[in-house]
């Protein structure tokens, strides 16, 4: 358990022009420059990569992109292949964002091609599973997150899954100041890193990182990262001002 290195992303949304992403990038570089026991990333939006890329190069902030597409390149008007994140400094993406499952079509079946696009392509997917408050009332949080665990790795190797984040977000607790309880967050990442082990054994079972998202502030992040099974976070609106960020970061 100890060899999982603490994971603290910010998915910025669509939010902030490429010059205000370059702004909030310098500050969170400057007031992280001490984090050595926290791995930090930052995903803005595609139009603040190359900017944002050129602020956190030099430093131990991580860059990630919030989508992509499954083909290598073509006529897919509006879409961002892996090996064009990749050539913009990305190393992680964000895969089957709730947002995305509700807005615009995703389904199991497009996370599963992206997330073997990505690791093909030498990129860490972050892969987004969790329940609405639907499924929660009906208590099919379980069927409900082993169906989207099985369909989205599926045909996917170890040597794949090695290269994985897994975020659980309660679609319920997401931008809607609800926070799941400790004791939730915990009972279900238990549940997913048994749903890998199954899968794929104990080893990596034990050091794949599942982190938490949803609601997650500088009050509440050191009560989940206390959890045996929660391995960081993946935060929205909080992640937006360097400062409330960096003190999610400095949790510790
Ligand atoms: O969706 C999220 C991160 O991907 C969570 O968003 P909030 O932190 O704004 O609830």
């Amino acid at each position: 358990m100890g060899e999982r290195k603490p994971f603290i992303a910010g998915n910025w949304k669509m939010f902030k022009t490429a010059r205000e992403a370059m702004e909030t990038a310098t500050a969170l570089v400057n007031r992280v420059s001490d984090v050595t026991g926290v791995e930090v990333m930052i995903a803005p939006n595609f139009t603040a990569l190359t900017a944002v890329y050129d602020v956190v190069r030099e430093s131990a902030v991580r860059l990630g992109a919030q989508n992509l597409f499954w083909e290598a390149e073509g006529a897919f008007t509006g879409e961002t292949s892996p090996n064009m994140l990749r050539d913009v400094g990305c190393r992680y993406v964000i895969i089957g964002h709730s947002e995305r499952r509700q807005y615009f079509g995703e389904t199991d079946q497009t996370v599963n091609k992206k997330i073997k696009a990505a690791v093909e392509h030498g990129l860490a997917p972050i892969f987004c599973v969790g329940e609405t408050e639907n499924d929660r009332e009906a208590k099919k949080t379980f069927s409900v997150l082993d169906k989207q665990v099985q369909n989205g790795l599926k045909d996917l190797r170890s040597d794949d899954v090695a290269m994985l984040v897994i975020a659980y977000e309660p679609v319920w607790a997401i931008g809607t100041g609800k926070t799941a309880s400790r004791e939730q967050v915990q009972e279900v990442h238990n549940f997913l890193r048994s749903l890998i082990e199954k899968k794929y054994g104990n080893e990596l079972a034990n050091s794949i990182r599942i982190q938490y998202g949803g609601s997650v502030k500088p009050n509440n992040i050191k009560a989940l990262m206390e959890m045996p099974d929660v391995d960081g976070a993946l935060v929205g609106g909080a992640s937006l001002d360097a400062d409330t960020f960096s003190k999610i970061i400095h949790f510790q």
